[in-house]
């Protein structure tokens, strides 16, 4: 891993609910455009990372969150930058998730998550979530 690109921290919410999960897909200008994700974004400088996903999830679907339960962290080195994903699962308490930073957002079953393209940080994750689902409320 080259270690002239900084890192960047990244949070984001695995929402479930109903026997779905919630995902979005990124604008086309951003980078990764296109792709479908788990909401969330970088972290401000000094944030905790479960401060940041839970300001990223008001920000982009204007939903509260409950206390976001950390999944896993996977680190991941694009050509243009170095990530540190740190995912959590997220309960809506407040709010009916609105694509105000996507273009598009879409509950899915565990079975449906395959037919999306996803950055290739987020397959490990994807292929759990396919195989185990979380428990959903
Ligand atoms: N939110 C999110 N970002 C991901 C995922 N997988 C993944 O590789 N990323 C990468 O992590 C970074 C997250 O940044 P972002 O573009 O969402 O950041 P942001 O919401 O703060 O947006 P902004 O920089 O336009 O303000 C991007 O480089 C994105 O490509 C994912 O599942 N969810
Ligand atoms: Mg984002």
């Amino acid at each position: 891993m080259s270690d002239s690109l900084p890192v960047t921290r990244v949070a984001a919410g695995v929402i479930s609910q109903g026997g779905r999960y919630l995902i979005a897909r990124r604008k086309a200008d951003a980078h990764l455009g296109g792709l479908w994700e788990f909401p969330g974004g970088k972290c401000d400088p000094g944030e905790a990372p479960a401060d940041c996903v839970k300001r990223e999830l008001w920000e982009e679907l204007a939903v509260r969150i409950g206390t976001p339960i950390p999944l896993c962290v996977v680190n991941h080195e694009y050509p243009e930058r170095r990530v540190e994903l740190h995912f959590f699962r997220c309960r809506i308490e407040e709010g009916e998730a609105r694509p105000l930073g996507c273009s598009e957002l879409r509950w899915v079953t565990p079975g449906e998550l395959s037919d999306f393209a996803f950055p290739p940080a987020d397959h490990v994750l994807i292929e759990q979530l396919r195989s185990e689902p979380l428990p959903f409320p």
